[in-house]
């Protein structure tokens, strides 16, 4: 059986935390914990607050009120550091999140016509950096991240924040902009990772995965965490009438 978030190590700690976006109240007074090694799967219709869930554990966004604490230690006010990319630093919380669309249009221009090849080529600079990810062929490792595939960019991805040897890792929506046929190998990396252990939160649309590979689900509406549960029990018999309807409509497609 599943061990659950509450018999484990509290490892993210959400308690009461409100966000507004001026007049939108987007995070009402949430408390959630992630324990040690637990993956969570936030789930739930767009617009319900899971990025902005996720954004705030690793500060990408700030918050009204409540507290977030890491491992024991709160996550800094406002103010007290340089930079969101500082404290992402300091707090070593990495997340990934889409390829950039942008980057993928660049990827089949530079594919597909020579000029814009070589145009891409002058973009980057002389000299490739090579990237450390363990899971890339060698030859692919002298590749910047924007030759690869999407799928691979975000392997890539993955591999420079287990770099930072991170005691969580956050996703969001990761697989959203890629190709279908890339959304597999991206998911089969992340399943790997939750079986080795480390401690993730992923918002995802990706129902298999959450099926596969997490240990609780959380469903988000309206800014609330409306139920959550292991993930059988939370797809075979959800309590609410939101998330009925949730997985009604996503089901059936
Ligand atoms: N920087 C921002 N400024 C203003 N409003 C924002 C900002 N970021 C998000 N919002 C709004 O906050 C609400 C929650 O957005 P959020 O992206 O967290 O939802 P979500 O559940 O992740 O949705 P989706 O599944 O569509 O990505 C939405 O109404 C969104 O338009």
């Amino acid at each position: 059986m599943t061990e659950t978030g509450a018999s484990r190590r509290p490892l993210v700690v959400l308690d009461g935390v409100d966000k507004h976006f001026g007049a939108l109240h987007v995070l009402k007074h949430v408390d959630l914990s992630v324990g040690e090694g637990e993956v969570v799967v936030v789930i739930g219709p767009s617009g319900s607050g899971k990025s902005t869930l996720c954004r705030t554990i690793n500060r990408l966004e700030t918050i009204d009120a409540g507290t977030i604490t890491l491992d024991g230690r709160p996550l800094p006010s406002e103010g007290k550091e340089p930079g969101p990319a500082a404290r992402r630093r300091r707090h070593g919380v990495p997340v990934v999140q889409p390829v950039r669309a942008q980057d993928r249009a660049r990827q089949r221009d530079a594919r597909a016509d020579p000029g814009a090849r070589h145009l891409e080529g002058r973009r980057r600079g002389a000299r490739p950096r090579a990237c450390s990810n363990g899971s890339a062929s060698t030859s692919r490792r002298a590749s910047t991240p924007r030759r690869l595939s999407g799928g691979q960019q975000q392997r890539v991805a993955i591999a420079r924040a287990l770099a930072m040897d991170p005691k969580v890792m956050l996703f969001d929506e990761p697989t959203s902009a890629l190709d279908p046929e890339m959304i597999n190998e991206v998911l089969d990396t992340m399943t790997s990772l939750a079986r080795s252990g480390m401690t993730m939160v992923v918002v995802t649309h990706e129902m298999g995965f959450a099926r596969r590979a997490a240990d609780r689900v959380v469903f988000m509406a309206d800014g609330e965490i409306v139920e959550q549960a292991e993930p059988e029990t939370f797809f075979t018999a959800p309590r609410s009438d939101r998330a009925k309807d949730f997985l009604s409509k996503i089901l059936s497609h």
